[in-house]
């Protein structure tokens, strides 16, 4: 079938739907979102698990005032519960640690780092000195991880967060701009556990200009070509459709950019594959585990299944009581997860086993009646679970990443240089681009910086501010 339109918008996860919401509230009606998922939302998506539903992808809202994601919530009833990061109980080969307070003085050694990092990124800029490795910097402000307790404590604030270990994470665009005082949005992390799914509020916002069943909206369609320039953008289907638009939004995550899924006609220029594969696509893996008993305590929180997470502490299963499920949820990152992925769950399951045996060496423990690992890696749809600022990419790659390609444009985490990564940095996106189109059909396109030769060290535009897009745009963890 052949369709025509005016935007076509290639995604429906945050980004896709925040774009087509603005181009609504323009009064721009002509677009039509395209998903090869049969739900909406993307990367934030939900599956039962015992009685329950569990966020198989984002799961967290970092940050409260301003955050669009955090206002949604709001405006929606989505339940949340407060995230403690503070609230950890360390382990070591032997069992829970008995001395606790040496954990929690290990990992306050380590938010002084992460103030210093900041400060240091800082000062290294203003001199126009070039970025480092998060590991280098860490090394350099006197921080080794020479026991299993700092590397646990290591672990816990940058793998976990960044989904790579800091010999990978810019120091400028990553680490050093975690600043765990001051950001855009006031502190405050809520983790979702509503049984509608944290895409309730997605689907909520896509109600507000358009029906589930309207023509516009095209789920289970898998896209396998985008033939682009200057004048239009002609999308080709799996199951047959030819879309004929003006201008084309590609919300696919950097992952799928990167690799072969989608056929790009004419292929990107070489400045433009340069920097989407600067920048890298990491995997996060939450494993769930459905045990008959709870043999494990009452805590909240636990370079190898590192960070476990008590989903039977108090507000985060939606009906712990009566649903009977004992689950915990542990995450690995980076290689570590795509080994995983290369594994059956029965192996993961009996790694897992040993493991909680040295953690509760005086529990028994039964192997868990269901195992549940999403594969984030090696789904064509994603490639991964969201990108990451390595040593290495600047910040002009970073604003190749972001420029149109003729009326293709680009938008979703990835090209967030303030929130990549974060559910709200796609919601942004999708707004900024949708405005650009507009521009581009009302009155003026706008010009997007871009470099087809980088050269030089991004510290040489350092002037009186910095030029480091996330310190002041960082919201606090
Ligand atoms: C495990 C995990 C944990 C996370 N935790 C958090 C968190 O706690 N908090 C947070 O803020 N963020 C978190 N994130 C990141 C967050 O989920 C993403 O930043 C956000 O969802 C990205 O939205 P997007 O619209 O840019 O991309 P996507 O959600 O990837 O949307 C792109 C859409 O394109 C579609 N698509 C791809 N290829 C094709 C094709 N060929 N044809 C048709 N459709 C196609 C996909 O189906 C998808 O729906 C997490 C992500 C993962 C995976």
């Amino acid at each position: 079938k052949r369709i025509k339109t005016k935007v076509v918008i290639l995604g429906a996860g945050a980004t896709g739907i925040s774009a087509a919401k603005s181009l609504s509230e323009a009064n721009m009606s002509d677009f039509i979102i395209v998903d090869a998922q049969s739900f909406i939302g993307g990367r934030v998506q939900h599956q039962a698990f015992g009685n329950s539903q569990v966020e198989l992808g984002a799961n967290w809202i970092y940050g409260k005032g301003d955050n669009p994601i955090y206002g949604m919530a709001t405006q929606h009833g989505l339940k949340t519960t407060p995230s403690d990061k503070n609230n950890v109980a360390y382990f070591d080969d032997f069992g829970m640690l008995e001395d606790q307070e040496k954990g929690i003085h290990t990992s306050d050694e380590f938010e002084s780092v992460k103030v210093k990092l900041v400060d240091y990124a800082e000062k290294r800029m203003k001199r126009q000195q070039v970025d480092l490795s998060s590991r280098s910097a860490l090394s350099l402000l006197g921080w080794k991880p020479n026991t299993p307790l700092k590397a646990a404590v290591e672990y816990f604030n940058i793998d976990w967060e960044f989904s790579e270990p800091a010999e990978m994470c810019s120091l400028d665009y990553a680490t050093g701009t975690v600043d765990s005082v001051t950001g855009t949005y006031p502190f405050g992390n809520e983790f979702v556990v509503d049984e509608r799914g944290f895409n309730h509020i997605l689907v909520q916002e896509l109600k507000t200009f358009l029906h589930l069943n309207d023509d516009r909206l095209m789920l289970n369609t898998l896209i396998t070509e985008v033939i682009y320039n200057d004048q239009n953008v002609t999308v080709i289907t799996s199951n047959g459709h030819v879309i004929e638009a003006e201008y084309a939004i590609c919300t696919f995550s950097l992952g799928v950019l990167q690799s072969d899924s989608v056929q790009f006609s004419p292929v990107f220029p070489e400045w433009k594959r340069e920097s989407l594969l600067s920048f890298h696509m990491t995997t996060y893996t939450k494993i769930f585990l459905l045990f008959k008993q709870k043999f494990w305590g009452d805590w909240q929180h636990g370079g190898y299944y590192t960070v476990w997470q008590n989903l039977n502490a108090p507000g985060y299963l939606f009906k712990p009581a009566s649903s009977g499920d004992n689950i915990l949820m542990v995450t690995t990152t980076d290689t570590e997860s795509q080994r995983i992925e290369r594994m059956t769950k029965a192996q993961v399951g009996n790694e897992i086993m040993r493991v909680l045996h040295k953690m509760f060496p005086s529990a028994t423990i039964e192997p868990p009646v269901d195992i549940l690992i999403p594969r984030w890696h090696q789904h064509n749809l994603f490639r991964g679970s969201y990108s990451n600022w390595p040593i290495g990419a600047s910040k002009k790659h970073h604003l190749n990443m972001r420029a149109p390609l003729g009326n293709l444009w680009f938008a979703g985490e990835a090209t967030s240089a303030d929130y990549y990564g974060f559910l709200h940095g796609g919601w942004l996106e999708g707004k900024s681009v949708a405005n650009s189109i507009l521009g581009c059909i009302t009155t003026k396109c706008p010009v997007y910086e871009k470099h087809e030769i980088v050269t030089g060290c991004d510290s040489a535009n350092f002037n009186s501010g910095n030029s480091n897009p996330r310190f002041l745009g960082q919201f606090s963890y």
